[in-house]
């Protein structure tokens, strides 16, 4: 009875009024302190996203990556530096670029936003500049000018795959989804040269469709976690039978997820040696077999980790880059007549017949301008990327004054900013190949940083661009591609700034169609 009586008085109208008093009063005066007295109160923004987190959540967890929209206009209104979260300050001048991503002291990443994904174990998301130096050589070793030579032969396999694909289409008279089909060829690529098993996506009739749902719909659920950081462990740890209630979709996570944690258990039980006829060093196998690194570095979660985040970054990107590329190529004939008259100028007929390797292509000048105003264009990693300098203030001067920003906070830039800069890249839209020949190529490639710059850009850098040289090489040297009807620039450009840009959800993708 008298337990019934204490419940009875703490759910009166007066005790919850008193309480939500209480509450709001701590908000105000949290947000009060956070506006004026913050370390990072006199850089300029708007007040409600110094106030809090929440302005960040709704824009881009709720309206689905779209909190750079709101960048934008901050930059709009108070100039180069703002204050776009209670802890963050964001910069859109290029030319403190190097400055942030290429000091010779590295910075950390920002735990907070690279947490996002629940796979800290991995390099991309690791924080700290120390773990990661110990993480990523072997890596590193493993993408490197030397490790590719050696498995030229694996990805002029994937690249024939692609092509008798293309040419089953061709004799079908099947119009072909590029979007797909791109993506499907990297998800190959890298995970033939990364796991234990290639997921083989391009044998697959709708070209790894469910795959291609999977990567997007675990990055967009992501950004929720970024808020609530329970939200992807939770999803991860629900079972099947009830994931399954919530569609077809969901399913494709909870597989997805499923078999990328067989994989990391595979090379765990295989002790890191190559399963089947692979004759090549495996990524994950020489992380797992690498005398450097302790037990610790070796778990499940660690190997799961990183293997997650090499598919996901070493699919969505070059996918995105290829897509975009085969758009604005097919988009200005004149362009695509320039690309194929270089490749039959520089091989005959029967070199155009045989795969032709990314050794034989990466010297041609407008095939690798078109790449290069591709990679502009797509800039496959939109978000920001902050990071932090835990030792010093960091000071940025803009046009008219100074502003000192203290030790610990998150600075961040938007790669995206440098390369749809107008100033930089006059009709910034316009896809210019122009641009990457002649003497003004080398200004332009000061403020060209598509894989980012530093310890933390990208460790895949090498691969990608084979793959982009072989992919468009070939498929413009040896078929005439048009096109499909109704095909718009929509359907590569970002909607959704999630970390990688995606098109609108309802975009079909580049249609073509083979001759
Ligand atoms: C056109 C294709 C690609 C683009 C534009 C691209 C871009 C980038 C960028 C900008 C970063 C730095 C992100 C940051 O600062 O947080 C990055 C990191 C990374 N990329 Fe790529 N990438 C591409 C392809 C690949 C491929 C094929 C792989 C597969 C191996 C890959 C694996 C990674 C990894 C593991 C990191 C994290 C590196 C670290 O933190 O040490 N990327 N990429």
């Amino acid at each position: 009875m008298a337990a019934f009586d204490l419940v009875s008085a703490l759910i009166s109208p007066a005790v919850l009024c008193a309480a939500l008093v209480v509450f709001g009063a701590y908000v105000v005066v949290l947000y009060v302190f956070r506006i004026y007295f913050s370390p990072i109160s006199h850089i300029p923004g708007p007040k409600w996203a110094a106030a809090t987190r929440w302005y960040e959540f709704y824009f881009d967890a709720i309206k689905n990556g779209k909190y750079y929209l709101e960048v934008e206009k901050m930059h709009e209104t108070y100039g180069p530096i703002v204050r776009i979260t209670p802890y963050e300050v964001h910069i859109n001048d290029p030319s403190f670029f190097n400055e942030l991503y290429t000091v010779s002291k590295r910075l950390d990443k920002d735990p907070w936003y690279y947490s996002w994904l629940n796979r800290t174990g991995s390099i991309f998301g690791t924080a700290q500049t120390d773990l990661h130096k110990l993480r990523s050589p072997i890596i590193k070793k493993a993408f490197s000018t030397a490790s590719l030579s050696r498995v030229e032969h694996v990805l002029k396999g994937h690249i024939a795959t692609l092509c008798r694909r293309i040419q089953e289409s061709k004799e079908e008279r099947k119009a072909l989804n590029m979007s797909d089909i791109f993506r499907s060829l990297a998800v190959d690529v890298v995970t033939d040269l990364s796991l234990p098993e290639s997921l083989s996506l391009l044998e697959t009739p709708d070209y790894g469709r469910e795959h291609a749902d999977f990567v997007r719909t675990v990055t967009e659920l992501s950004l929720f976690s970024r808020h609530l950081p329970w939200f992807i462990p939770l999803l991860e740890a629900t079972p099947r039978w009830i994931v399954g209630l919530q569609g077809e979709t969901a399913l494709h996570v909870a597989d997805g997820v499923k078999g990328q944690k067989n994989q990391a258990q595979r090379v765990i039980e295989n002790n890191g040696r190559p399963i089947g006829s692979k004759n090549f060093p495996v990524v994950m196998n020489e992380v797992y077999k690498s005398p450097d690194l302790p037990p610790s570095e070796k778990t499940p979660k660690r190997l799961f980790d990183e293997i997650s985040i090499l598919i996901g970054a070493g699919s969505e990107t070059t996918g995105h880059t290829m897509a975009t590329i085969t758009y604005h190529v097919l988009a200005n004939p004149d362009v695509q007549e320039k690309v194929r008259k270089e490749l039959q100028e520089a091989f005959t007929e029967n070199e155009r017949k045989e795969i032709l390797s990314y050794k034989q292509l990466e010297t041609l000048p407008y095939l690798n301008a078109c790449i290069s105003e591709g990679l502009r264009l797509a800039t496959s990693v939109s978000g920001r990327l902050p990071r932090i300098n835990h030792t010093a203030p960091t000071t940025y001067t803009s046009t008219s004054r100074s502003y000192t920003v203290p030790p610990g906070t998150p600075m961040s830039m938007s790669i995206r900013d440098m390369h749809y800069n107008e100033e930089l890249f006059p009709d910034p839209w316009d896809f210019k190949p122009e641009r990457w020949l002649g003497p003004a190529a080398k200004e332009n490639e000061k403020w060209f940083a598509p894989f980012n710059r530093g310890a933390r850009s990208c460790v895949g850098r090498l691969l990608a661009m084979a793959e982009l040289q072989m992919a468009m090489g070939n498929i413009f040297s040896k078929w005439d591609v048009r096109m499909s009807e109704g095909v718009r620039r929509r359907d590569v450009e970002m909607e959704h700034d999630c970390f990688a840009p995606f098109p609108a959800r309802d975009a079909p993708g580049v249609l073509i169609e083979v001759f």
